[in-house]
């Protein structure tokens, strides 16, 4: 019997023999991109032609007319969403925490209530809420830009995920960027698999945290945690 995994990798080979390599649009316009290189959790372009395919084939498959007045842009513009939902695939956080200012700030800086929206990869439907985050500059002091922290948070959100690989990949990267002497990452999000279907428990928060470096320390913990909560008090 042949394994969904065994169907899996005939469907890449398939997708070699296509020319999965350099320089596709994705876009199916013909227009020239910058070469293609995989990384950061993606292994090929973004493929609209065959992302809007497949919505076609969902509304079959649901018992739709793809056809009708209604849906017949509809795969276009499911594949134009999808394109923007997993934008972060592939980019760099090196390309994303640019910005840093030799300031000499020795003291934490937490940027709080960051709105993001990700796509839960079990379901491919939308978990959203609010990520925290907080780090103590390095030995010189040196600080990013606050915006930074808010795009890092996006360019993991914008792709397949759980909440707990979200939490630790901002965390990560950070450290690995910055070399921060800590880092704090808190994430809360309502999952619509757990709320529209489902156990279908509306308003149920998911909570999840990363520390790093000095924020193991129970006193840096709690101070930056009290910060975080600080925001609901209001
Ligand atoms: N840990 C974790 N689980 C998640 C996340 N997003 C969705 N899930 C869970 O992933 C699980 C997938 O479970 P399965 O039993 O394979 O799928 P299912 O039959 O659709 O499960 P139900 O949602 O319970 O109906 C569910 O329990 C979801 O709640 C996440 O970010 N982190
Ligand atoms: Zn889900």
């Amino acid at each position: 019997m042949t394994s969904e995994t065994d169907l899996l990798s005939a469907d890449l080979d398939h997708l070699d023999d296509e020319g999965g390599s350099a320089a596709e649009t994705g876009s199916g316009s013909g227009a020239a991109v910058a070469e293609f290189r995989p990384g950061n959790g993606r292994i090929r372009p973004f493929d609209h032609d065959r992302v809007a395919a497949a919505v076609r084939e969902l509304l079959i498959g649901i018992g739709e007319d793809p056809d009708r007045e209604g849906l017949r842009k509809t795969p276009d513009r499911v594949a134009r969403a999808y394109a923007e939902a997993v934008e972060g695939l592939g980019r760099d956080p090196a390309d994303v925490l640019t910005t840093v200012f030799d300031e000499g700030h020795d003291e934490m800086v937490l940027v709080r209530d960051i709105d993001f929206s990700s796509l839960c990869e079990h379901h491919l439907v939308v978990f959203s809420g609010k990520a925290h985050v907080a780090y103590i500059p390095n030995e010189n002091g040196q600080i990013t830009g606050l915006s930074k922290l808010a795009r890092l948070v996006d360019l993991y959100a914008r792709r397949p995920q759980v909440q707990e690989r979200l939490t630790s990949q901002v965390a990560d990267a950070l450290v690995d960027v910055l070399q921060p002497r800590g880092v704090m990452v808190v994430v809360e999000a309502e999952h619509l698999c757990m709320s529209m279907r489902g156990v279908r428990k509306p308003g149920a928060c998911t909570v999840t945290s990363a520390v790093r470096g000095q924020f193991l320390s129970p006193a840096t913990r709690n101070e930056g945690m009290s910060l975080i909560l600080s925001s609901h008090r209001r």
